[in-house]
């Protein structure tokens, strides 16, 4: 019986894609749970199943095995609970809508006066620092910018889990550095519920309340890592924390053995 603050329950979750060339089994039995208001991050080596899991979590793809829950009721679909945010922004965004109007979209679909609307748009593009562009076009934006608008949108939508696939990987070292606290902030004052999956162990340990760390295909979840370091973090200070250090090492250490199969968690030095 799952506790009653689980928001997400995902159990022996396994995916195999059929083709006339093999079937590739990419998730193994991958399980673990989530709470309401939690930040998890993802991460493995690369081409582990990371993308496919998530699209399973989002009810994008349908699993050959296995059960996704949110709020103790199985994803079957596309949920309104969830909003993604992935990593192509050029291709999320609607080149012909106003960031306005992009953030805006999918709140068509839900039942709400135009006034409530407005203030969901207008309030998601304050969170993210764009209140100033909402007349502008994506195009006319930066890459990171665009990001944020992908960001408002999904806050605007007030989804009761966001989602986000490596969402930082296309932009430049400073702009993540930004994009990475806002999703911080995002987190503690708002107390979103998120699963970002990256690629970036730095980045993991940096954001993360908890570090899944996933075996190699087919999948598994090797570690689930706490991250003990203070609530209040920031780019430099946290960095440089010797237990910041520790556990970065200790996620590439994983990382390295789940690249050679050998998927054992070795002792976390405190
Ligand atoms: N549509 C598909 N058909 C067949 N195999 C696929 C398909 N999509 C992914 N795979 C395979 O499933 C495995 C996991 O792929 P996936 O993209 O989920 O990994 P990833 O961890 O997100 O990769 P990366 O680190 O490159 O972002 C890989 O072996 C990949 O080749």
């Amino acid at each position: 019986m799952p506790d009653r603050s689980t928001l997400l329950r995902v159990e022996s979750l396994r995916k195999v894609y059929e083709s006339t060339t093999g079937d590739v089994e990419a998730i193994g039995d991958v399980s673990f749970t989530m709470n309401a208001g939690e930040l998890v991050c993802i991460v493995g080596p690369s081409g582990c199943g990371k993308t496919t899991l998530l699209k399973c979590l989002a009810g994008l793809l349908r699993p050959t095995g296995g059960l996704v829950e949110m709020d103790g009721s199985p994803v079957t679909g596309p949920s309104p609970a969830m909003a993604v945010v992935f990593q192509e922004y050029g291709r999320s965004l609607y080149p012909w809508l106003t960031v306005r109007g992009n953030v805006e979209l999918p709140l068509r679909h839900k039942k709400l006066s135009r006034a409530e609307r407005e203030k969901l748009v207008t309030d998601a593009l304050e969170a993210v620092g764009l209140a100033h562009a909402m007349r502008s076009h994506p195009w006319q934006l930066s890459g990171g910018m665009q990001q944020r608008v992908a960001i408002a949108r999904a806050i605007a939508y007030q989804p009761e889990l966001m989602i986000m696939d490596e969402p930082f990987a296309a932009v430049d070292a400073q702009t993540r550095a930004d994009l990475e606290d806002l999703v911080r902030e995002l987190h503690a004052t708002r107390g979103m519920s998120i699963v970002f999956v990256t690629h970036d162990i730095d980045e993991s340990v940096y954001l993360g309340q908890r570090v899944l760390v996933l075996s190699k295909s087919p999948t598994w979840v090797q570690e689930d890592l706490a991250i003990d370091l203070p609530p209040e973090r920031d780019q430099i200070t946290t960095r440089a924390l010797p237990r910041f250090t520790a556990l970065r090492t200790h996620v590439y250490d994983q990382i390295q053995r789940a690249k050679r199969g050998q998927g054992v968690a070795p002792p976390l030095a405190r």
